[in-house]
């Protein structure tokens, strides 16, 4: 399929994580499965983005990805491309170099297993500044990975951010449990408040084909999930493209078509 092929029509935008794919590669040094293989199959399928995490460790995105994705993207007009990171560490140099739509702070340290929580704004919003000044100087967007509390969303629009992403372990591991609308009711809330202050709404971590319909159906206005390790599973089941339907298939339609 050639890259002039249109996103699905959805009014979320699916971003897929391939860290996993790049976890597994790196097990051998035969370079298979090929993350750029994975991410352009993906995005024939109709995914509208790729992100990556490339941590400082290189477990499983390392430098080179992000360049080789960064290539594969310049061929897909209006798709994006999402680098999550901590901009205290190694993301900016990514950031400057490749110039992604989307920059993604998040708050990890260099050994964290996975990330687990949002930016403290109290503590960090001085430091953070600058940095969001540079991304946007650079016409990049930014989203500041955030749990979901109402009280800190106007901190993170006065930072100068532009998007939110809302952690959702949390609403992932009640679903499915009598905890679950609680949960839902939590992020309908942070992403309401989000907005009010002006700010676009992301979401992302541990959803999958299960808790990705009714998220997006109680939580209004998301305007994009970042989805990788469940999404991934899937893909060694079912293929990147029936996957990758699958999950867009949970997406609420509009008549929104991306290019
Ligand atoms: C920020 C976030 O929740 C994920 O995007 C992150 O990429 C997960 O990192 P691992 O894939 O290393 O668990
Ligand atoms: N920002 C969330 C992301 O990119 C992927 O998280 P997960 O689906 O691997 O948990």
């Amino acid at each position: 399929m050639t890259p002039s092929s249109s996103a699905s029509a959805a009014s979320t935008a699916l971003s897929v994580n391939v860290n996993k794919v790049a976890l597994v590669r790196n097990t051998r040094h035969l370079g298979i499965p090929d993350v750029v293989r994975a991410a352009r199959l993906c995005l024939e399928a109709g995914a509208h983005g790729i992100t990556v995490h490339p941590r400082p460790d290189e477990r499983h995105i390392r430098s080179g990805d992000v360049y080789d994705l960064a290539a594969l993207l310049a061929q897909w007009p209006g798709r994006e491309y999402n680098i999550e990171g901590n901009p205290f560490h190694n993301l900016m140099d990514f950031v400057r170099a490749v110039r992604p739509q989307q920059a993604t702070f998040v708050p990890d340290s260099t050994d964290q297993f996975t990330s687990d929580h949002g930016w403290n704004l109290a503590q960090d919003s001085e430091r953070l500044r600058p940095l969001i000044d540079e991304c946007h100087a650079l016409g990049v967007r930014v989203s500041l990975f955030m749990d979901p509390l109402p009280d800190t969303m106007a901190a993170a629009r006065a930072v100068g951010a532009d998007r939110v992403e809302l952690y959702t372990e949390p609403y992932a591991a009640a679903w499915g449990t009598p905890q679950a609308a609680a949960e839902l009711a939590r992020y309908r809330a942070a992403a309401l408040a989000a907005q009010v202050v002006g700010l676009g709404v992301n979401a992302g971590h541990d959803l999958n084909r299960d808790n990705l319909g009714p998220f997006v159906h109680e939580v209004p206005g998301v305007l994009e999930v970042s989805i990788g390790h469940a999404l991934v599973a899937d893909a060694l089941e079912l293929g990147y493209a029936a996957t990758v339907r699958a999950y867009l298939a949970c997406l609420p339609p509009s008549p929104q078509a991306a290019a």
